[in-house]
This record gives structure tokens, C-alpha cells and sequence, in this order.
């Protein structure tokens, strides 16, 4: 997620730490999207146990939330509690001067890298109210894409975390992309086989405290672009999913990964699963860390709904989509909840 003139972006940790009482008028969210404080408190996010589930409970979690936690997951507890320190030290025992000697290239959205604001600067995304959050992108699959040298030299276990990280965090999103296929009557594969090899990202996006957390938002309200986000996080908490159209505080559970289905899988699944909207709030005192691991098609693939979920009494409710275009138009566009993937819907 990315950016435009990062070299003078003000990072928001900077911010933070000068100890302002008032946030500058760039972070201030307009009414409509200031995070209400009552989130609907009796609705908790579906857990699936990945050693024994059933297809109907994940059917549900993902037509209903387009999200949900998963438990036993295979990835080793302590592989998640040492890329959460290798990031936070990043964060909060290097020196500024030496985080932005990994500063976001200005010129490419998406590019790898410590940045601050997610969307080029562009006149449709200039009315935006900025994150109040940092993050450091990493670009970790394929291989060809990877340069671990752009990554941090500090922690000195950092750079080999990550690639453990990136390992385990593919596995599990083709074990998953395949139980969601079948639980919507797909083959296994089919999900997969229809993104094609994972380009896979991995975000740390660490929240600074924010002494205004009714006027700002961590992360504006967006869904993920790609086919599945896999997510972890600390004790804090501060993520929100939209369900219906009310907002859900997501529980961190220790040791679990959250899974998100992103706008790919809403379109593959003929809009029988739909992509999970979400936002991060901000939290005036504590810093938050999650790092997301989002898994998508090469910039060449074409989406296209399942031709098997297609049939006279359920039409395509989406037209094909090219993901490179489908990139494009969210950078530039800006996410705004779901307008990108509302904008491909058909007209029945
Ligand atoms: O911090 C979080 O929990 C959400 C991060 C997120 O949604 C993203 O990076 O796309
Ligand atoms: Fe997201």
C-alpha cells in the first residue's frame, strides 16, 4: 500500500513523540468516517479450528463476515512472537535517520519500503484524510521480487524472520484459499488455480498513539485488493470489520491468524463470498503493531467469476478485470470501503 512524495512525508511516530495535544488538520477525519466508540459489542468474529472444522461453519464465516480467525494453524507460535519483535524494533529502537534510510521510493505506489501515506497524491485522493499509521512493506514473493538488502539490518535476526515468515504465511494461504474453495463448492485448488503464483507482500503497520482518537483513524475503511490477507497481531487491538453495516471490534486472540478474503476472492466466487471491509482505529495510549501478509495475482491475470458458480438462475455479477488495471484504479481512485470492486459489479 503506498504513495507519492515520501521523502517529505511526516512520519507519524515523529508526530506522536513531539507530543502535540491536537492533531494536525491533515489526520482529521470529516463526520461520516469518524470511528463511532460503541462498536456493536455482542457480536465476536468466528474462530476456525484448522485440525477439525466444518465446511458449513466456514461457508458462514465467510458469507456473513468475510472474515475469521483460524486456530491450530500450523505456523509455530513462536515464529509469530519473533516477527512481531523484529518489527516493533524497528519501530522503536532505531534512530529515525536510519529508518528512512529505507524511506518508500517517491515515485512507484506500491513501492517496498518505511512509509506513512498509502495513496499517491493524486486530486481524486487529495480530499483523504491521512493514516494515522507507519509501515514498512516488504516485497517477499516470488522470489524474483525479493531483495532482502531493502529490508531492516536491525534487529540482526530481521531479515531471516521474514523470510520464515513469508514461507509459513504461503502455506497456510493455500491451505485456506482451498477450504474456502470447498466450502463454496469449488474444487480445492480452484481459488488458487485462478489467482496463479502468489504475489505476496508482507506490511508492518505500527500506529503510534493519538491523543484525538475520535477525529482520526489508524487506517481509512478499505477492502483488501488482492485474493487473502493473513494478519497478526498485538494485545492492543484497534482493527474493525464492517459487518452489515456495523462495526466490529476484532478481538486479538493470542496466537491466531486472521484471515481477511479480499475483493479476488469476492469476484472468483461470483460474489458468494464478499471481501471483508475493515479499518483500524487509533488509540490514545498505546502504540498498536499488526503485520498483514497479503497474497496476489501477478499484474497479467485475468479475474473472472468461477464459470462452475455461474448458471441462468445465478449470472456473472462481475466483469472480468485485468488485477494490474484493477490496482491502478485503487491507488489512484483511493479505496473508500468498497468502491472498486462495487465499481465492476454488472447490472442485472
Ligand atoms: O492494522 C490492521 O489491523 C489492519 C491492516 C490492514 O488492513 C492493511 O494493512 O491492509
Ligand atoms: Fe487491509
Amino acid at each position: 500500500m503506498e504513495v507519492s512524495d515520501e521523502g517529505n512525508v511526516t512520519r507519524v511516530q515523529s508526530l506522536a513523540q513531539s507530543g502535540l495535544s491536537r492533531v494536525p488538520p491533515q489526520y482529521i477525519q470529516p463526520p461520516q468516517t469518524r470511528p463511532v466508540r460503541q462498536p456493536d459489542p455482542t457480536q465476536t468474529l468466528p474462530v476456525i479450528d484448522l485440525s477439525s472444522f466444518d465446511l458449513a461453519a466456514v461457508a458462514h464465516a465467510c458469507r456473513h463476515w468475510g472474515a475469521f480467525h483460524v486456530t491450530n494453524h500450523g505456523v509455530p507460535p513462536s515464529l509469530l512472537a519473533a516477527l512481531r519483535r523484529a518489527a516493533l524494533s524497528f519501530f522503536i529502537d532505531t534512530p529515525m535517520p536510519e529508518k528512512l534510510r529505507y524511506a518508500c521510493s517517491p515515485a512507484a505506489p506500491a513501492s517496498e519500503g518505511y512509509g506513512s501515506k498509502m495513496l499517491a497524491s493524486t486530486s481524486e485522493s487529495s480530499s483523504t484524510a491521512l493514516d494515522w499509521r507507519d509501515y514498512f512493506d516488504h516485497h517477499t514473493l516470488p522470489l524474483s521480487r525479493r531483495n532482502p538488502l531493502r529490508w531492516p539490518e536491525f534487529p540482526p535476526e530481521y531479515r531471516e524472520t521474514v523470510a520464515r515468515y513469508s514461507e509459513e504465511m504461503k502455506g497456510l494461504a493455500q491451505k485456506v484459499l482451498g477450504v474456502i474453495s470447498e466450502s463454496v463448492g469449488l474444487r480445492a485448488s480452484r481459488i488458487e488455480d485462478a489467482v496463479g503464483e502468489f504475489y505476496q507482500n508482507v506490511t508492518v503497520s505500527y500506529y503510534p498513539p493519538c491523543p484525538e482518537p475520535d477525529l482520526t483513524l489508524g487506517l481509512q475503511s478499505h477492502s483488501d485488493m488482492g485474493a487473502i490477507t493473513l494478519l497478526i497481531q498485538d494485545d492492543v487491538g484497534g482493527l474493525q470489520v464492517l459487518k452489515g453495516d456495523t462495526w466490529v471490534n476484532v478481538q486479538p486472540l493470542q496466537d491466531a491468524v486472521l484471515v481477511l478474503l479480499a475483493d479476488q476472492t469476492e469476484i472468483i466466487t461470483n460474489g458468494k463470498y464478499r471481501s471483508c471491509e475493515h479499518r483500524a482505529i487509533t488509540n490514545p495510549d498505546r502504540a498498536r503493531l499488526s503485520v498483514a501478509t497479503f497474497h496476489d495475482p501477478a499484474k497479467t491475470v485475468k479475474i473472472s467469476p468461477a464459470s462452475e458458480l455461474i448458471n441462468e438462475s445465478s449470472p456473472a455479477k462481475y466483469r472480468d478485470v485485468v488485477y494490474g488495471d484493477y490496482v491502478l484504479s485503487w491507488y489512484t481512485k483511493g479505496p473508500e470501503g468498497k468502491r472498486n470492486i462495487d465499481a465492476l459489479v454488472l447490472d442485472s
